[in-house]
């Protein structure tokens, strides 16, 4: 039977209220639909109500309110501590991705509504770098469309996804979700033709619409290489253009993530192998030292050839007059004291039974 291909690991983020929930939610949905169940984690522990099933929940590991309580944290202090406590325990995650493999083409994550929570944090890198690590992964960064009409805002929005496309260095799909209020056009129009974006830009007299000109000629190159679809996570459209743009992400993964992964992961073990090398050396060496004293009384003279077991067995198989001699000296002081002790003892029974004896041939005569 040939090995079921690795799940795809979708990582979606986005601002506070932007809609990654019930996308996640729609998602989950039409995978259902297709038959196809996806393995979904939910990584918010502050989350009131998942509006779909998770296989796996943060909320039942990690009690967001006790953290808070606990560690004394105010409602931010407490999700971020609630998400390191849960990535100390990732790895069981992993396993269960790993069992799950068969069952599941996709494990879909939802992230904290505090976006930096996730991105800003070690956890978040923890997480993201075990999934990608192991299995295609890719970012969805979900976007508010209908709160993104104002270009600045919506520079804004981009500039935190380029920040999140450069920390994460994973596949990247924007999602303009809420589609359903407003068409994402407008916004794929700023990004493909530079004149279009000035020109809204223009209804802005602020110094921040000169910084936002330049700056939308820096993302010029972002653009160039992003994917976007329009999608309403309440409606549901535009999920098979998403599916479409996953596939190429999952692509883009394996031709140029895996192998800058492999290659990090080949420097790792190389570095560990290293460094398990430089243990057992400095074991040897310090074995060394002894078998060295063995040697001397074994007569070898090759010392470094040997293991440790055979270091040990050395220091065992001494010369037998060698060992007699060192037992002797163990023991001598020992037999020193008790005789001393017995020397008076001794005499005292001698006088005791030659006074008995003379005793007896008196009566006898
Ligand atoms: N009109 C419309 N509303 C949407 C859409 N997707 C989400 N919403 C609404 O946007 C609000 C926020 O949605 P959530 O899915 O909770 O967003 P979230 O990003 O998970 O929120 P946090 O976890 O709090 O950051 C809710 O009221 C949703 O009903 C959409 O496609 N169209």
């Amino acid at each position: 039977m040939a090995a079921a291909a690795a799940p795809v690991c979708v990582l979606v983020l986005g601002m506070a209220g932007s809609g990654k929930t019930t996308f996640v939610q729609r998602l989950a949905a039409h995978l259902h639909g297709q038959r196809c169940p996806p393995y979904v984690i939910n990584l918010d522990p502050a989350v009131h109500s998942l509006p779909f099933p998770a296989n796996i929940d943060i909320r039942d590991t990690v009690k967001y309110k006790e953290v808070m309580k606990q560690y004394g944290l105010g409602p931010n202090g407490g999700i971020v501590t609630s998400l390191n406590l849960f990535a100390t325990r990732f790895d069981q995650v992993m396993k269960f991705i790993e069992k799950r493999q068969n069952a599941s083409k996709y494990v879909i994550i939802d992230t904290p509504g505090q976006i930096e929570v996730f991105t800003w944090s070690a956890s978040g890198t923890i997480i993201t770098e075990a999934l990608a690590s192991s299995f295609p992964s890719v970012v969805v960064y979900v976007m508010d469309t209908s709160r993104s009409t104002n270009p600045i805002t919506f520079m804004s929005n981009m500039l935190y996804a380029c920040s999140i496309l450069y920390k994460t260095k994973l596949p990247f799909i924007v999602v303009m979700n809420k589609t359903d209020i407003i068409d994402h056009s407008f916004a794929v129009e700023w990004m493909q033709d530079f004149e279009t974006f000035q020109d809204a830009l223009n209804q802005e007299t602020s110094y921040v619409s000169n910084l936002t000109r330049s700056m939308s000629l820096v993302l010029d190159e972002f653009y160039s290489s992003l994917k976007v679809v329009g999608v309403s996570a309440v409606l549901g459209t535009g999920l098979d253009d998403f599916f479409v743009q996953l596939s190429k992400a999952v692509d883009e993964y394996e031709r140029e993530y895996r192998p800058e992964y492999e290659r990090l992961r080949k420097t790792l073990e190389k570095v560990q192998n290293k460094q398990k090398r430089d243990q057992l050396e400095h074991l040897w060496k310090d074995m060394g030292t002894v078998c060295m004293q063995g040697n001397t009384l074994a007569g070898s003279d090759d010392a470094s050839a040997m293991g440790p077991s055979e270091l040990i067995l050395t220091r065992g198989t001494l010369d037998e007059e060698e060992e007699e001699r060192e037992s002797d000296t163990d023991d001598i002081d020992h037999e020193v004291t008790e005789e001393s002790h017995e020397e008076p003892a001794f005499r005292n029974f001698m006088q005791e039974t030659r006074m008995k004896y003379q005793r007896r041939s008196n009566q006898n005569e």
